[in-house]
């Protein structure tokens, strides 16, 4: 049987991180290929290019410096060079690029092949809603997409500091094969088949972490910020019922959801640059290019994207945070006035007969 070969689309810092894993395990288990491409968006770093330094030094020295790749891992420049013979495709891309990348992709792929999403964010859908990055893949590349969320920050994954993950993935003959691929002593990986949960949790707190963030750009002390991150989980679950109803709330005590939540409310790039937004009154875009060395924030552009979904449906006031952690990111309203937003919230005006409301 011929083995099956894989390649990672994307080459941030998660995508080299996550290199570290799949190449170790792909080089150790029998049924993978050892090779495993890597498309990298080339980019000149001290007049070399990115890809060369990868394959000659086997560190990505901007995404990911201080890590040594497996020597299987091969960068390639390429998409479609890199992603042609693959069995599995694992997608891990800032989620604004995944539309131009994918269509370069349409009908160059091995139509066996599956899809693995670790992409954090949505697309707005045509009529007003969303769209989610695995069915966008779905849809384009004629392919299965299965999903990769949870609390792990890039460069403690890297560290091979221990955490846990959730793919989700219906097909139950997927799950063991994309579980093995990236299971590791420390990096735990736990299957649902909640797979639109699973994925939806991935994008909704990069929002809340933007929250957090302003909170802590205030000052305003754990007590607050651990309102924003309690209410923010309750309209990641509402947003989930409302307009994916049938998934389950266990979902959201998975790794992809509370965990992640809090991992990013604490450590992410989203709450870095949005305790600077409030600190310095610099722009979201300003901060990004300044704080990230190329690296890119998700979570404002998901919250216009859920945004425009809410406000399309009249709905903006069933959400008041996501609502105003958008309004602040586009300097509608002042970061100060977040939390006048959520003093009144649902969360706390349901409970009419005194017991809050799950
Ligand atoms: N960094 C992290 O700790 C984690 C990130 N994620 C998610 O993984 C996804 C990818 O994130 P990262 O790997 O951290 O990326 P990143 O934030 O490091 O982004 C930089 C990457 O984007 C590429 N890029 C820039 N312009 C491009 C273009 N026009 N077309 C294609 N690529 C372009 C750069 O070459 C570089 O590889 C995101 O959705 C993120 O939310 C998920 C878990 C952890
Ligand atoms: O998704 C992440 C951790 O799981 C990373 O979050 P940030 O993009 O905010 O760094």
């Amino acid at each position: 049987m011929s083995k099956t070969s894989v390649c990672i689309v994307g080459s941030g810092n998660w995508g080299s991180a996550i290199a570290k894993i799949v190449g170790v395990n792909a080089k150790n288990l029998p049924q993978y290929e050892d090779r495993v491409t890597m498309y990298v968006f080339e980019e000149m770093i001290e007049g070399k290019k990115l890809t060369e330094i990868i394959n000659t030094t086997h560190e990505n020295v901007k995404y990911l410096p201080g890590h040594k790749l497996p020597e299987n891992i091969v960068a390639v420049p390429d998409v479609v060079e890199a992603a042609k013979d693959a069995d599995i495709l694992i997608f891990v891309i800032p989620h604004q690029f995944i539309k131009g990348l994918g269509a370069q992709l349409v009908g160059k792929i091995r139509p066996t092949a599956i899809g693995l999403s670790l992409i954090k964010g949505f697309d707005i859908a045509e009529g007003g809603g969303i769209e989610l990055i695995s069915k966008i893949i779905t849809k384009h590349l004629q392919i299965p997409c299965a999903v990769l969320m949870g609390a792990n920050l890039a460069n403690e994954v890297a560290e091979e500091k221990f955490c846990e993950t959730t793919i989700g993935v219906k097909d139950k003959k997927m799950a063991p094969i994309l579980r093995d691929l990236f299971q590791t002593p420390n990096f735990r990986v736990v299957v649902s088949d909640d797979v639109d949960a699973v994925e939806i949790c991935g994008a909704l707190k990069n929002i809340v972490a933007c929250g957090a963030g302003f909170t802590d750009g205030l000052g305003l002390g754990d007590n607050t910020k651990a309102a924003v991150i309690r209410l923010g989980l309750m309209e990641m679950i509402k947003f989930v019922d409302v307009f994916y109803p049938g998934s389950k709330l266990s979902t959201f005590f998975e790794s992809c959801g509370v965990a992640d939540l809090i991992t990013t409310c604490y450590g992410g790039r989203n709450r870095k640059c949005s305790e600077a937004f409030v600190k310095t009154g610099k722009s979201i875009v300003e901060l990004e290019k300044e704080m990230l060395n190329g690296q890119k924030l998700q979570g404002p552009i998901t919250a216009a994207e859920v945004n425009h979904m809410l406000k399309t449906r009249n709905m903006e006031d069933k959400f008041p945070l996501f609502t105003a952690i958008h309004k602040i990111c586009v300097g509608e309203i002042k970061p100060a006035q977040m939390i006048d937003c959520i003093r009144n919230h649902p969360e706390h005006m349901d409970c009419s007969d005194g017991f809050a409301k799950l």
